[in-house]
């Protein structure tokens, strides 16, 4: 099953408990635009290349569209979708008022210098500025990208639009960017995390915690969960996995990074496989790198009481079902990593207003977004009984449709 198979798949089950007539059902499931471009450009050696590039616009019933933009060898046209449509029931569920739609470009990123990845960027958006802006479709970060990313987005959209710095968010702080937003995906997971395990009458101290992905996502979650007590066992990333039963040093490992480019080296009790991680004796299991990383082989071995989905489309519909069955709670992707778009929310109304927040108010209102949304889902799935995912569906399909049978076709 490819990653739209799975996305569909969780929209499916979810339009089945609501009820939602076929028609609305096609009409909630079909993208309302899918483009797809050429990025050539000359590399440093002179010789062309040519990667291809996607933006999947999914929906705007309730706002501009809103979703980040990936560069990763394994983009393509269904992943790129089957994100952009996760895009339009996670800014519902965290109710803010956006459509979804989501990018990429198919490339290897560290095969590039800074100068190729620069002018990659701007052909990109050179090919994507009539589609994209303010009002109708806002890119953000994802795998493969950041705020250095987003500078030269915002540059080179100027250069076509004029002064114009809500055409992206996840932009640096000296460019129009929000204080609170790089954090902010990572943030909201392990604020998401106490939560889910105050519902148990547990809290991070007590709590041993595995991450897949130390990039953005997985290390600010890292360190967060490490802040507040909690004891983060296990990290990895694309070089493979560390384990230490008294718990990593975060702020080691993350100066590690800095200095080395990935944990390759990084000194800890054992070294462990990406696999291993996945399977290993802990309270909170975070993917917070690839999606379908849990399928039906490996959904049996996992030991964790908690999954966070902090990636997008880790769990596909198979291992959804096992781990359900085995009594694992998985708080969805949907809701998990909203705190990302959400703080894209708060750059872009800055934007707006050309006033900047501090970091204070930014991670309150945080917090007040994610806890309500959390609340939410969590009231719909006990009176429901349903698992969480199904009920953050419920929200999430429920508040695009009323939007669009208000609006009128
Ligand atoms: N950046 C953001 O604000 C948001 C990101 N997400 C999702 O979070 C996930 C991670 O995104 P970022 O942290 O932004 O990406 P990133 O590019 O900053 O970091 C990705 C991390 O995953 C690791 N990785 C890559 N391939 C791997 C593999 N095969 N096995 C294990 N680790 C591997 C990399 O080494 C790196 O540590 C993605 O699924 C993304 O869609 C979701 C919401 C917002
Ligand atoms: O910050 C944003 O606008 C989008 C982030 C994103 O791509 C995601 O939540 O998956």
């Amino acid at each position: 099953m490819n990653a739209y198979e799975s996305a569909s798949h969780y929209f499916e089950n979810a339009a089945s408990v609501m009820d939602l007539s076929p028609n609305m059902k096609k009409l909630l499931s079909t993208p309302e635009r899918e483009v797809k471009v050429q990025v050539a450009m000359k590399m440093d050696n002179g010789e062309i290349a040519t990667f291809v590039g996607y933006r999947i616009q999914h929906n705007s019933a309730r706002g501009p569209m809103k979703g980040g933009l990936r560069f990763h060898h394994e983009v393509d046209s269904d992943e790129v979708l089957a994100l952009a449509s996760l895009m339009t029931w996670k800014t519902a569920v965290v109710d803010i008022p956006y459509g979804g739609a989501k990018g990429g470009i198919t490339v290897s990123p560290k095969t590039l210098s800074s100068n190729e990845l620069e002018l990659m960027t701007r052909r990109f958006v050179d090919e994507l500025q009539d589609v994209i802006g303010p009002d109708k479709d806002i890119p953000a970060p994802d795998m493969g990208t950041n705020s250095q990313v987003m500078a030269w987005i915002v540059n080179q959209y100027e250069r076509y639009h004029g002064f114009n710095p809500a055409c992206v968010t996840g932009k640096p702080i000296e460019l129009h960017g929000a204080d609170g937003r790089e954090e902010a995906t990572g943030r909201g997971v392990g604020l998401l995390t106490e939560a889910l395990l105050a519902k148990d009458k547990r809290n991070l101290q007590d709590t041993t915690v595995a991450i897949q992905g130390f990039g953005n996502v997985g290390s600010f979650a890292a360190s967060y969960i490490a802040e507040k007590g909690g004891k983060v066992v296990a990290i990895s990333d694309i070089s493979g996995g560390r384990f230490n039963s008294k718990g990593i040093n975060i702020s080691a490992a993350l100066e590690h990074v800095r200095q080395n480019g990935s944990l390759k080296g990084f000194e800890s009790e054992k070294d462990i496989s990406n696999d291993e991680l996945l399977a290993l004796d802990v309270d909170v299991l975070i993917p917070a790198a690839l999606g379908g990383v849990l399928k039906k082989e490996n959904a049996g071995d996992v030991r964790a009481k908690y999954l966070i989905e902090a990636a997008n489309g880790p769990v596909t519909p198979d291992a959804d079902q096992i781990l359900t069955d085995r009594g694992v709670v998985i708080l969805p992707d949907i809701l998990a990593n909203a705190g990302g778009v959400t703080v894209s929310y708060f750059e872009w109304v800055q934007n707006q207003q050309y006033f900047r927040w501090d970091l204070e108010r930014t991670r309150t209102e945080l917090k007040k977004k994610l806890t309500r949304s959390f609340e939410k889902m969590w009231d719909i799935a006990t009176e429901k009984h349903i698992p969480l995912r199904s009920a953050a569906y419920l929200m999430g399909i429920g508040r695009v449709g009323r939007a669009t049978v208000l609006a009128g076709i």
